[in-house]
């Protein structure tokens, strides 16, 4: 068996009995019934991913992915491509959004070069920093596929080996992606699994006008009738209208899973590589959190389709793993309540009139 096989036989549902004690404690708080509602099923569901009743999330990391994208020659971005690797600079000083958010939290950022087109300088011992360079960006797939299907197989299989690496120092992950012009794989992607039309799930990435979104729409739909992708095969999705860090991603939720360690899946970007991951491993669902919903209109069509609902809605497209470094103080107050809430006998509280 490959890593790949081996990671998704590997994956095993959330554990029922412990979803099931969670739930059971859960119902007896002093509160009115459920009163804290998400949080409460969230904190069962974290129970069920680590089967136990006091999961430990102290140590959480938050693996941001970056790759370059051909696409962008067909005029689908605000910003320059070049952007993409100055941003990869700024996460390793620790200047961009997701280096405070991340220290908000208390969470690491790692880094990793997926196929950043561009030289990353003055990584040398870097502890928080890795190559996974497939090659310096996709092609184009405005007129063909943007990678072969080996090239897609290398991208989700470095994904699993980070997560198997890091798995060893963290409990939690989060999902973060980098990359100029990955909203439209991204939306290309939710377009083929779902079956809804790139009106419908195209939105305006880093913020471009209306005359460019009209056009990014008729992108879109050229790379589904270029590509043709069968949504029952997620190599072929991947190879020809995915990125290498969406790849990546995919890969990084499924070698979290295996570990059963839960992964706050970040915005629109990560999505795309959540429904590439559930697509490869139904089960990886099990430990997927959605984060937020991003302003990206077909996020939550995306999640929807994955059966996910976003913990947060704070008007969030920033990508990085910002969203998923924001939950994981939810993370936090769900276990919290699990383990810090009396129940209505160890309170002596009166319980409901019947
Ligand atoms: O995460 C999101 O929901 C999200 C929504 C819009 C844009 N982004 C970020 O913006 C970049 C992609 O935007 P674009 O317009 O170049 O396709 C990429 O670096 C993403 O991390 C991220
Ligand atoms: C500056 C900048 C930072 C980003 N971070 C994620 N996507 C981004 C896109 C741009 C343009």
């Amino acid at each position: 068996m490959n890593l790949v096989e081996q990671t998704i036989a590997g994956i095993e549902p959330a554990d029922t009995y412990f979803r099931n004690r969670a739930k059971e404690r859960l119902d007896m708080l002093t509160m009115p019934h459920w009163a804290l509602g998400r949080l409460m099923d969230l904190a069962m569901d974290l129970a069920g991913m680590t089967g136990s009743m006091n999961p430990k999330f102290d140590n959480r990391v938050i693996v941001t992915m970056a790759g370059d994208h051909g696409v962008t020659a067909e005029g689908v971005s605000k910003y320059p491509a070049e952007v993409t690797v100055q941003m990869v600079h700024n996460f390793l000083r620790g200047g961009a959004g997701i280096n405070a958010l991340a220290r908000t939290v208390k969470a690491d950022v790692v880094v990793v070069d997926m196929g950043v087109a561009g030289e990353i300088e003055g990584v040398e011992g870097h502890l928080n920093f890795v190559s996974r360079r497939i090659r310096p960006g996709t092609d184009n797939m405005g007129v063909g596929p943007a990678m072969t299907r080996e090239e897609a197989i290398l991208a989700v299989r470095a994904g699993i080996e980070i997560a198997h690496e890091l798995s060893f120092s963290y409990s939690l992950f989060g999902t973060g992606d980098m990359g100029i012009g990955n909203t439209t794989p991204s939306s290309a992607i939710v377009a083929a699994f779902t079956g809804q039309p790139p009106e419908k799930v195209t939105g305006r990435g880093t913020g471009i006008e209306d005359d460019q979104f009209l056009h990014k729409v008729e992108v879109i739909k050229k790379i589904l009738k270029v590509n043709n992708p069968d949504p029952r095969d997620p190599w072929d999705v991947l190879s020809k209208i995915g990125g290498f860090e969406i790849g990546g991603i995919a890969g990084l939720i499924l070698g979290a899973a295996s570990r059963r360690k839960p992964v706050l899946i970040d915005g629109f970007i990560s999505t795309a590589g959540a429904l590439i991951a559930a697509s490869i491993c139904p089960a990886s669902r099990d430990y997927m959190i959605a984060a937020h919903r991003s302003v990206e209109q077909g996020h939550i069509i995306a999640l929807d389709h994955l059966g996910a609902k976003p913990l947060l809605n704070l008007d969030m497209r920033l990508g990085e793993g910002t969203g998923a470094a924001l939950a994981m103080t939810l993370v936090d107050a769900a276990v919290r309540i699990l383990t810090e809430v009396a129940t209505f006998e160890e309170a002596s509280v009166s319980q409901a009139n019947v």
